[in-house]
């Protein structure tokens, strides 16, 4: 079918290749006009403008947005609206707020639009060669393109989860997921770097790979990243995150559960942050203060 694209960042642009492979016109617009121009070499109609985009195709339009969540995702779509036919669809298929999604359908609603909500997961080269699909929004809908998520995702990669927000909150609680995974590889591979052993971790992380109960995409990125970097000298561990494991744990709060081990990464990406803390130098003045124990000082 024919559709817009907005962005054309790693993830839209291997998106929208991903999509003309399949057979799938691509109509495309990016604020980077180099990324229009070399999308246009590499086959879809390049737009200078969302207005441009929007005058490319025909109602009932179908518009993906892979543009960042939060506030460009919000640009995007009031000058999307107000440029929009009622029945035209729009896909956010960026990690943004559930509530924000939950809210912006409800707007569209109003104008008779339909929002869809499409976390989308696998990295840049999953957008190129095979994604993986969490949506929500209305199914009769989703129905009728459905097929642009089946021709891009990989095999068995696209889930119709239910209503608008269903499917920005089943990725945020993957992502969520993903931060105690991650955590936990990390702490592993520290306890080894601690041990009285001389472990070599490309091995490491290629024998867990093999048959292992561990064995996972993550521990052959974890392999990868140590045959580049056999002790990853050349990086920092400070650990960024993008809101969705924060959102994760908000949520748990919300419904009053506990999730420790997600909530206890999300805390050690923030320590990462830090190179000293004044909650070690306060438990440090304290024990010093109690019991005369050794401060470390500047
Ligand atoms: O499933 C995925 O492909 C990832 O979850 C991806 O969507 C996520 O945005 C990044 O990994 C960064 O997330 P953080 O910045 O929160 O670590």
């Amino acid at each position: 079918m024919k559709l817009g694209l907005i962005g054309l960042g790693k993830m839209g642009y291997n998106l929208a290749l991903n999509l003309m492979d399949n057979g799938h016109e691509v109509v495309a617009t990016d604020v980077n006009d180099q990324q229009v121009q070399n999308i246009a070499q590499d086959g879809a109609s390049p737009a200078d403008s969302i207005r441009s985009l929007i005058d490319n195709l025909e109602s009932p339009r179908t518009i993906w947005m892979m543009v960042p969540a939060g506030d460009i995702t919000e640009q995007v779509l009031s000058e999307l609206k107000p440029l929009l036919d009622e029945g035209d669809r729009v896909i956010d298929g960026g990690n943004s707020n559930y509530k924000h999604t939950l809210r912006r359908a409800e707007e569209l609603q109003e104008l008779g639009l339909f929002y869809f909500d499409v976390g989308t997961s696998g990295g840049t080269d999953g957008a190129r060669n095979g994604a993986c699909y969490m949506i929500g929004g209305d199914e009769t809908e989703f129905r009728k393109i459905e097929s642009i998520f089946a021709d891009t995702a990989i095999e068995s990669g696209y889930h119709f989860a239910g209503r608008a927000g269903s499917g920005h909150f089943l990725k945020m609680v993957h992502n969520g997921i993903e931060y105690g995974m991650m955590q936990a590889i990390g702490e592993g591979f520290d306890i080894l770097e601690k041990s009285p052993f001389d472990y070599n971790y490309e091995q490491v992380a290629n024998v867990w790979n093999n048959g292992s109960v561990i064995r996972s995409w993550l521990m052959e990125l974890t392999e990868n990243a140590f045959s580049k970097d056999a002790k990853l000298d050349d990086i920092r561990g400070v650990m960024n995150s993008s809101g969705e494991g924060k959102w994760t744990v908000e949520s748990a709060l919300d419904f009053e559960l506990a999730a420790p081990v997600i909530t206890m990464s999300l805390m050690m990406r923030y320590r990462s942050q830090e190179d000293d803390t004044f909650t070690g130098k306060v438990v440090a003045a304290l024990r010093n203060e109690f019991g005369g124990h050794a401060v470390v000082k500047k």
